[in-house]
């Protein structure tokens, strides 16, 4: 159990309150987190739900509404958000009743919050042209406010890719559809595109501004925050991709446009003597160092809940927007960053811009991080002068990033243990996937030929996380639960668009398919992610191809023999045909032989006809 300390010195330029770390959950804390106004009436809307005292049409009604959801609506219609119930097993509000418990009934889902676990789809689309595949990696996105929303944002074209004509290769299809053009070339060295399919939540354009991402990503984890949760938002992406400028830009991240929020709401009365608490600090190389505390070493510890407690972080109140400016750039200056050869200004740590709500016991009300994660990289994109320490920093980012694969592998795979012990990193995110909490991932991508592989890769790992869907999949809560097949794993299918047809001897038989193979991305998957399981997937996947491949080969073996028998047979008609032309001649030339003969027995005939007439 976590106790407050004594209050450091604040060492910072600029006039601000500083307070311990008090998120502990003793006893004594949840006594004074007596629940708040608001809760009281979440509690009432939920259980009106339970009674099904909503109709479906108000429900859709309030559900609409919540959507546009702005801080006046909230004062006047806090009923309008309604809880949707996380599972029961694991259901931590008061609000809530228990299913197990006799006197209470089970809570009753609205019919179209009612939720079924989305499955993985394969499907197969229909030829494209000449030479491109397609594949189809879909996921029918919830209808409910999910656990885990994931999202993927496309960066516009930089000015290196445009001045070297790189061309754009990622299509977004529809809201939530994204389309990767991937270029590829066949063993026979022949360039054909594969068009992988992908989708989410939320795609957004290189148009999207940061407001509008904020409206469709983050604003529900705000409100989650006010009702007592724990939310979380989070980017990914390959280095260079935009994970800083969507979550930490000073002016336009996500961060500040929360804060502008949580400042618009703490007005209403409900939320009186609440107050905004910030903490900011970055994982580096295995170790959480404060950014607000001259990169003090903190420890990440379990309290007997557990929940995690960073123990030593210090934490900043936060009156104003110009304080929270000042709080920020105070620690960004502290972040470590360095140039790369993707990105001049490239994150080389993990930083978690923490922010509490605490109510005037300096108990939590509600917590929210959001992380920017360093960027997943290759040695190659270091560039080739890169000393030690920046190698040391790709790899130890790789490895954390690795730790949190595993952690969601382990969780979508229903192991009874997820590795959140792996790293610091998987540490502090913990919370983001157990209890009563709410994730966005936003999946940033670059979206040029030459990063094709990075977005694959990004999309695929995004793909992953999404199969961890919404309050309805137990696996979030009991991890023991198996009554769930495990999902399926995402590998790219693809299917030969033009089958060539040789016609034979008035057959048609058609080439077979060639299967395709394992694409590069696949297998960097294997090298990152060395593990029995991993190893195992790609072993089963490489048994698939040779089957493919075998399959193929005898289909090609089965036309070979046709084509040679076909050869024969014209050959043999070729023959015949060049012996009766030899006959013929041969013919001509013996009529010709009995033609002169005739004409000579002519003319002897003539002659001594002409010898008998003379006396
Ligand atoms: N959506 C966007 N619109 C305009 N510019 C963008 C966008 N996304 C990224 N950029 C620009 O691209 C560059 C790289 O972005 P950023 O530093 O956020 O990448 P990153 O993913 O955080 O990289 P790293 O992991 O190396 O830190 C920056 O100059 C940023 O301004």
């Amino acid at each position: 159990m976590y106790s407050p300390r004594k209050k450091p010195v604040l060492k910072n330029p600029f006039d601000i309150s500083a307070s311990p770390n008090k998120y502990n959950y003793n006893k004594s804390t949840r006594k004074r987190c007596s629940p708040s106004p608001k809760r009281l009436t979440s509690a009432t809307s939920s259980t009106q739900l339970e009674n099904n005292d909503m109709s479906l049409d108000e429900y859709v009604e309030s559900k609409r509404k919540r959507a546009k959801l702005v801080p006046p609506t909230i004062r006047q219609q806090p009923q309008a958000a309604p809880h949707i119930p996380s599972h029961p097993s694991v259901n931590t509000s008061k609000s809530l009743t228990h299913p197990t418990s006799p006197s209470k009934r089970r809570p009753t889902y609205p019919p179209s919050t009612t939720t079924k676990f989305n499955r993985t789809s394969f499907t197969k689309k229909p030829t494209l042209s000449n030479n491109s595949i397609r594949t189809t990696t879909e996921i029918k996105p919830s209808t409910s406010s999910p656990k885990i929303t994931v999202c993927v944002r496309k960066r516009p074209l930089n000015k290196y890719e445009l001045s070297t004509n790189q061309p754009d290769v990622t299509e977004l299809t529809s809201s939530n559809t994204i389309e990767i053009h991937a270029p590829k070339q066949k063993v026979d060295l022949t360039n054909y595109t594969v068009q992988h399919a992908f989708t989410f939540d939320h795609v957004f354009d290189c148009h999207t501004s940061n407001q509008s991402l904020y409206q469709q990503t983050t604003l529900p984890l705000v409100e989650h925050m006010f009702q007592g949760g724990k939310a979380t938002c989070f980017a990914y992406g390959q280095t260079g991709s935009g994970k800083t400028f969507t979550m930490l830009d000073p002016q336009h991240g996500l961060y500040f446009k929360a804060i502008h929020h949580i400042f618009d709401l703490l007005k209403d009365h409900q939320y009186a003597g609440l107050q905004t608490w910030v903490g900011y600090y970055e994982v580096y190389q295995g170790q959480l160092l404060d950014l607000l505390n001259n990169r003090k070493k903190l420890i990440p510890r379990e309290d007997g809940k557990g929940n995690i407690v960073i123990a030593g972080l210090k934490e900043h109140r936060i009156h104003s927007l110009t304080t929270l400016k000042q709080v920020f750039e105070f620690g960004n200056r502290e972040r470590s960053t360095s140039k790369t050869q993707t990105n001049d200004n490239s994150s080389r740590s993990h930083a978690v811009l923490q922010i509490l709500l605490k109510n005037r016991n300096s108990a939590i009300h509600g917590k929210m991080n959001f992380i920017d994660l360093a960027g997943s990289e290759r040695g190659s994109d270091r560039g080739r002068n890169t000393d030690t320490k920046t190698r040391l920093e790709g790899a130890e980012i790789n490895r954390s990033l690795l730790a949190l694969k595993e952690c969601i592998r382990a969780l979508d795979q229903d192991k009874g243990h997820a590795p959140f012990r792996g790293s610091k990193l998987t540490m502090v995110l913990r919370d983001s996937f157990v209890g009563n909490s709410k994730t966005c991932m936003i999946a940033t991508i670059s979206p040029n030929q030459s990063n094709s592989d990075h977005t694959l890769n990004t999309l695929r790992y995004a793909n992953r996380v999404k199969e961890l869907r919404g309050e309805t999949d137990p696996r979030l809560f009991s991890l023991h639960n198996t009554h769930l097949q495990p999902s399926t794993i995402i590998v790219s299918k693809s299917t030969a668009t033009t089958t060539p047809t040789i016609i034979s001897n008035n057959t048609n038989h058609k080439m077979p398919e060639q299967p395709s193979l394992l694409t590069p991305a696949t297998q960097e998957d294997l090298y990152d992610s060395f593990t029995i399981d991993h190893v195992k997937d790609f072993i089963r996947h490489h048994r698939t191809q040779v089957k493919a491949m075998e399959a193929y080969l005898r289909g090609s073996a089965e036309l070979l023999n046709h084509t040679e028998m076909n050869l024969r047979q014209s050959m043999s008609r070729h023959s015949m045909t060049w012996k009766r032309t030899n006959y013929k001649n041969e013919l001509i030339a013996k009529s010709d032989q009995a033609l002169s003969c005739i004409e000579g027995l002519k003319a002897k005939i003539r002659e001594e006809l002409e010898d008998e007439e003379i006396p």
